[in-house]
């Protein structure tokens, strides 16, 4: 649906944006994540035509931005950080407005902005000036704004920042749904959000691409182990022996007693190989019940941390 081929941004001969190429498949909702600066804006702008990519190539729904910028337009809906809201008008006169720019038929207005209003939340809002609206309030108004028409593509530029707790979930909940209908990337800087929400992730550090992936595969490619933290009643010395008799297994740490008669163990094995059924019976076997047994895989927040570090790696 949107393909990124080697783009690059140059402001004065130095990379904003360099080299990157991703694509997004038709109803995917795709994370685009970095910290601040990374190049998330520049590449959003890019994607919808606001400004021009140094090199490479952009297309949506295989249309070319720069040659067939109209088709592109029509296609994406697009919610930048700040949206430019119009304070003095109402909400029913800005959308108005926004309906009779995207030249959306005058005979279908009514139930499509009906519509909008119901998932966007904006009917109780929409007689009251945008100027007079909370921030959680304007935000819902620019997503209508990128809903009119209803275009396939929805853009949305960090979407939930300055927003309290309870209109995030109920910001990420709205895109959650949206992806049902559209193709949407949102850009974040909340690794959070993006685990929530997002089916892939692009992760981007100083302009360039440092991985791409759905959210278990990052995880996979990060660890080279598998972590499972266990505390087992019974001798330790001969419960950590068993254990890492267990085909699969490569190291067992104590980690200590945390409970009288037990001892906490962390089990490291092969990525490929589950070691769980396997260690029941062997404790079964040897009497020791096992009080706890949980995997410890990486969170997306170790992933972005090791990503993003400036002398990170890459995957
Ligand atoms: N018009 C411009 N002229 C010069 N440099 C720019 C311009 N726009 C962006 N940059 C630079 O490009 C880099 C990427 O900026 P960008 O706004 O895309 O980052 P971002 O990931 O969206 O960050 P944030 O979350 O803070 O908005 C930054 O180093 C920024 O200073």
């Amino acid at each position: 649906m949107i393909e990124l081929s080697h783009v690059s941004k140059r402001y004065q001969g130095k990379y904003a944006v360099r080299d990157i190429s991703f694509k997004t498949e038709e109803g995917e909702i795709l994370g685009f994540l970095g910290r601040n600066g990374a190049g998330k804006t520049t590449t959003m702008n890019m994607i919808t035509g606001y400004i021009s990519a140094s090199e490479g190539t952009i297309t949506v729904d295989g249309y070319d931005v720069l040659k067939n910028p109209l088709e592109v337009k029509q296609r994406i809906g697009y919610l930048p950080e700040q949206p430019p809201l119009y304070g003095e008008m109402t909400v029913d006169e800005y959308i108005r407005f926004v309906c009779d720019i995207k030249g959306v038929r005058r005979d279908v207005r009514k139930p499509h902005v009906e519509e909008i209003y119901s998932l966007v939340k904006l009917e109780d809002v929409s007689g009251r000036l945008i100027k007079n609206l909370s921030k959680g309030y304007k935000q819902r108004v620019g997503l209508a704004e990128a809903l009119v028409g209803n275009p396939p593509v929805i853009i949305l530029d960090e979407p939930t920042v300055g927003l309290d707790p309870m209109q995030i979930v109920e910001i990420r909940q709205l895109i959650k749904s949206l992806g049902r209908k559209h193709t949407v990337i949102l850009s974040s800087h909340i690794l959070s959000e993006v685990a929530d929400v997002c089916q892939k992730l692009v992760i981007i550090r100083q302009g360039e691409i440092v991985a791409q992936d759905t959210l278990e595969n990052l995880t996979q490619k990060v660890s080279d182990v598998n972590r499972l933290q266990l505390r087992i009643k019974g001798d330790k010395d001969a419960v950590r022996r068993k254990i890492l008799a267990l085909p699969g297994c490569k190291e067992v740490e104590e980690l200590g007693q945390q409970e009288p008669g037990s001892c906490d163990f962390m089990a490291y094995t092969d990525l490929d190989q589950d070691i769980r059924e396997p260690l029941f019976r062997a404790m079964a076997d040897m009497n020791a019940p096992i009080l706890t047994m949980r995997s410890m895989n990486l969170t997306l927040e170790d992933i972005f941390m090791q990503l993003t570090q400036e002398e990170g790696g890459s995957l």
